[in-house]
């Protein structure tokens, strides 16, 4: 080969080299650009590499957190059906439990009722008893009450020596009192008066221990009988005390009268739960000289007013044109008995010493109906504080005054005359000479229970008048009425 066959061979392949140059240029452009690419794709594959990887591991802790919280919910789940199933059986036992007492309370109501209708009858049997134990004391019975020297004694100046009284025997029934007088050989002789009552206070007897005697009496009222309780006694002896109690007077020296209304109180509301409901309705009056006033009229309004006795044909007697109150409650006792003292003390300012010189008689009217059994009772109490009994020889009282203690002795002598009468079961009792007997016409003799204190004082100085007073109680006292018979209305 020639040197120009080679200079053009290699021109040749000069040119084929530069041409495969161009080529693997545009090749390693070409490649360049694609190792760029996919240098470019491997970044952004590796950064959502690691976006996977970090989505991977929040992920793992999100399974890991739940599988965790998955456990708890699993354990509280548990937990829960155990509780469940111990509320299942506690209320299975509790169901059982209701039903087992379901069952005692009906059981319980059954003898509930069975011992309210026993209740109900020994109720009924209570009032026969009660009744026939009163009958086998009496139905009239006679208290002595002496009272205390009092500092109104010591006030007056008066002669304060007490006369020798005894109290003989243990049953406190019996009393004796007693004065030396001087022998005609200059000797003292001692006179003995002795006495037996039903039952008699020593000075220091309270008045509770005397309500304690009569309150079975006024439970009587309740039981529908017709009761009188009556104050007899000289001026000053204690009628009013023993019936009222002092002025302002507080639960321990309150009265009779205010403790009869609080026990009646008492038992009708006990009562209620053995289907007695009560009415009760009260009046005051006064009788001063054979003639009535109202202790309860507004203050001027009962002057003039003519009360007339009225016997009805069911047992009760009324008074025309008197005031009577429902007695709602005992704060209207006490406002009522706070009246009728303050006109008492009106008529006394004006008429000398009035309320000693009248009769006082406070008479509830108690209507009960049984709403079970249907039975009904008419009760009536009568709490009499009698006017002073002195003699006339003792009073020296002469013109109005003499008036008034002749009206008196009067009516407390027709008052011992129909006691007498009714014992001695005579034909005709003299009820209609006194106002004081008319108007208790009902409420004495053989429908009735009556209970009288003799008050006396324990002054020698009102010796003479305490014999009298217990002469007359005794005469009383050996009376017998016959047998109370409750009244009975329909219901
Ligand atoms: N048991 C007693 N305890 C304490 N004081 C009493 C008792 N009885 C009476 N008194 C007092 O004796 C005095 C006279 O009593 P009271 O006024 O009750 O007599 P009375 O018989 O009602 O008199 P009158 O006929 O004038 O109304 C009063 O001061 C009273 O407080």
């Amino acid at each position: 080969m020639t040197a120009k066959q080679h200079e053009s061979e290699i021109q040749t392949l000069k040119a084929q080299h530069s041409i495969e140059m161009e080529q693997l240029r545009a090749m390693q452009v070409r490649l360049k650009s694609e190792s760029d690419r996919l240098e470019t794709n491997l970044r952004t594959t590796n950064m959502q590499l690691d976006q996977q990887i970090q989505e991977n591991s929040s992920l793992r802790a999100t399974i890991s957190t739940q599988s965790s919280n998955c456990l708890a919910l699993e354990s509280d789940n548990r937990a829960l059906k155990m509780k469940i199933e111990r509320t299942e059986t506690t209320l299975a036992q509790r169901e059982s439990t209701i039903e087992k007492l379901e069952r005692e309370l009906s059981e319980s109501q059954t003898i509930v009722r069975e011992l309210e209708q026993r209740i109900r009858q020994e109720e009924t049997i209570r009032r026969r008893l009660h009744n026939t134990i009163l009958e086998l004391k009496g139905n009239i019975r006679v208290f002595c009450r002496v009272r205390p020297v009092s500092p109104s004694d010591n006030a007056r100046k008066a002669d304060t020596s007490t006369a020798q009284i005894k109290y003989p025997d243990q049953e406190g029934r019996e009393i004796e009192f007693a004065h030396s007088t001087g022998s005609a050989t200059g000797s003292q002789i001692e006179k003995a008066y002795p006495f037996t009552f039903d039952r008699v206070f020593k000075p220091s007897s309270t008045q509770d221990d005397v309500f304690e005697e009569i309150s079975q009496l006024v439970q009587s009222a309740l039981d529908g009988y017709h009761v009188c309780i009556f104050a007899y006694g000289q001026t000053g002896s204690g009628k009013t005390h023993t019936m009222e109690g002092p002025l302002n007077a507080d639960a321990k020296s309150m009265g009779m009268i205010p403790r009869s209304v609080l026990q009646i109180y008492e038992h009708a509301k006990a009562l209620e739960s053995k289907g007695w409901v009560y009415t009760m309705e009260g009046q005051y009056i006064e009788i001063y000289n054979e003639t009535i006033n109202d202790l309860l009229a507004n203050e001027g309004t009962d002057s003039g007013k003519k009360h007339e006795i009225r016997h009805g044909p069911n047992g009760i007697t009324t008074i025309t044109d008197v005031t009577t109150v429902m007695l709602t409650s005992p704060a209207k006792v006490a406002a009522l008995l706070k009246k009728a003292a303050h006109n008492r003390s009106v008529g006394s300012t004006q008429m000398n010493e009035r309320s000693s010189r009248s009769h006082c008689v406070f008479t509830l009217r108690l209507s009960g109906k049984n709403t079970i059994t249907e039975e009904a009772s008419m009760g009536v109490l009568n709490l009499i504080d009698l006017a002073g009994s002195e003699r006339l020889s003792q009073s020296g009282a002469t013109g109005e005054r003499l008036k008034e203690t002749q009206a008196i002795n009067k009516s407390l002598s027709c008052l011992g005359d129909v006691i007498y009468a009714i014992s001695n079961k005579d034909p005709h009792i003299p009820y209609r000479n006194s106002k004081l007997t008319y108007l208790l016409q009902n409420s004495l003799g053989g429908n009735s229970k009556t209970l009288m204190f003799v008050n006396v004082s324990p002054l020698m100085s009102n010796f003479n008048e305490t014999l009298c007073s217990l002469r007359f109680a005794t005469k009383v006292n050996s009376c017998t009425i016959g047998t109370a018979t409750k009244r009975q209305v329909k219901a």
